[in-house]
């Protein structure tokens, strides 16, 4: 008999036509909590798509599962130790979103620095009247120091524009060095604090693990340069929210660029939304159609080769498969 696959996200037509090959499939896409995918969630052998929480009551309603394949590379929204305990496998989709999520945090960077969100409002508004003035300058990006928290396979990527597309100097902090980047791209290791005392722009790119929950806070904002320009790529809850908008309400830095947030998608009462010196995206690092398309051919790879026996290649808890071999 097939297996049984949920896809809970929205996935090019072919995908699905190829999953169907394979297997038994039933498509929900926008499936957003437990109660949307039920009944078929009991009898799915695998699960696939984007966002959904999966920690003990998806597991619950899930019997049958033996592999889940995220539609992304972060996989904070899976409980892995207790995936790992229960026997089912994880996967993610790093690679190929790399260069598209660089390319979205340098454009991040560019319209906070620049603030061309604000001058594109103040054109359409019928607000240009006269030449601009010093009131509406901005900041250079080019020859600047950057410090990337993270330089990681997105990271390293964001190093490269960085150093040969804008003559930046690099300084970033992991808990392990990088010996590759600090070759490519002349990446200075240091310390969290002395980079963020030294950065006119910092770029975070770190999973969210509980290492890294609200890793940056207001001791952390205090030490920037009143310069500075603040980057989260991340994930909102990396950063403590709150004390991000005090940073930018009392100009303790420049300015920032943001793809996450605390809540997503985000109130429409945050104060970030109503502040000229933040530029804000819908989490869209990777929202391009050629990655959004790469990333969900690698999870239909993921999970079939996850189904059929053999090992995923982005399989995050090795033990499963280990175990069952
Ligand atoms: N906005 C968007 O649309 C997107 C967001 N993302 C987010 O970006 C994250 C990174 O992706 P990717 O580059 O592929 O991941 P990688 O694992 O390649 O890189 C993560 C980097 O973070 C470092 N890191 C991890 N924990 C810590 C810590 N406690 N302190 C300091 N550094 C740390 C790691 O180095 P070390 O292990 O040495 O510490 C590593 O270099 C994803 O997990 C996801 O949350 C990803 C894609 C798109
Ligand atoms: O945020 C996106 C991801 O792929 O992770």
């Amino acid at each position: 008999m097939a297996k049984k696959v949920l896809v809970y996200s929205e996935l090019p037509g072919d995908l699905i036509e190829k999953l169907k090959e394979t297997f038994e499939v039933r498509y929900i896409p926008g499936g957003k909590d437990i109660s949307d995918l039920l009944p078929d969630l009991t009898e799915a052998d695998g699960l696939l798509g984007s966002w959904l929480r999966a920690g003990k009551e998806l597991l619950d309603h899930a019997p049958a599962l033996k592999i889940i394949s995220n539609i992304t590379v972060g996989y904070d929204n899976l409980d892995i130790p207790l995936l790992t305990e229960r026997g089912i496998m994880a996967t993610n989709t790093p690679g190929v979103l790399d260069e598209t999520t660089a390319d979205t945090i340098f454009g991040l960077m560019l319209a906070a620095a620049r603030r061309f969100t604000e001058l594109d409002r103040l054109v359409k508004n019928g607000n240009w009247k006269a030449p601009v003035s010093t009131e509406h300058y901005g900041i250079d990006i080019h020859h600047k120091t950057l410090g990337i928290i993270g330089m990681g396979r997105i990271g390293s990527k964001i190093a490269k524009r960085a150093h040969f597309g804008f003559d930046m100097d690099i300084l970033y902090h992991n808990r392990s060095r990088d010996p590759e980047a600090e070759q490519l791209y002349d990446a200075g290791y240091c310390e969290l604090d002395e980079l963020l005392e030294k950065s006119d722009f910092i770029c975070l790119m770190v999973p969210l693990t509980p290492e890294t929950h609200r890793l940056i806070g207001e001791r952390e904002f205090r030490m920037m340069k009143k310069t500075a320009v603040f980057v989260n790529g991340s994930r909102g809850k990396t950063v403590d929210e709150a004390a991000l908008v005090k940073a930018l309400q009392e100009k303790i830095i420049y300015a920032a660029g943001l793809d996450v947030y605390e809540q997503e998608p985000v109130s429409p009462d945050n104060p970030l939304l109503k502040m000229d010196n933040v530029v804000t995206l819908p989490h869209v690092g990777s929202a391009t159609h050629e990655t959004r398309y790469a990333m969900a051919k690698l999870a239909v790879e993921n999970l079939t080769k996850g189904l059929l026996g053999e090992c995923p290649p982005n399989l995050i808890n090795r033990e499963v498969f280990r175990s069952r071999a």
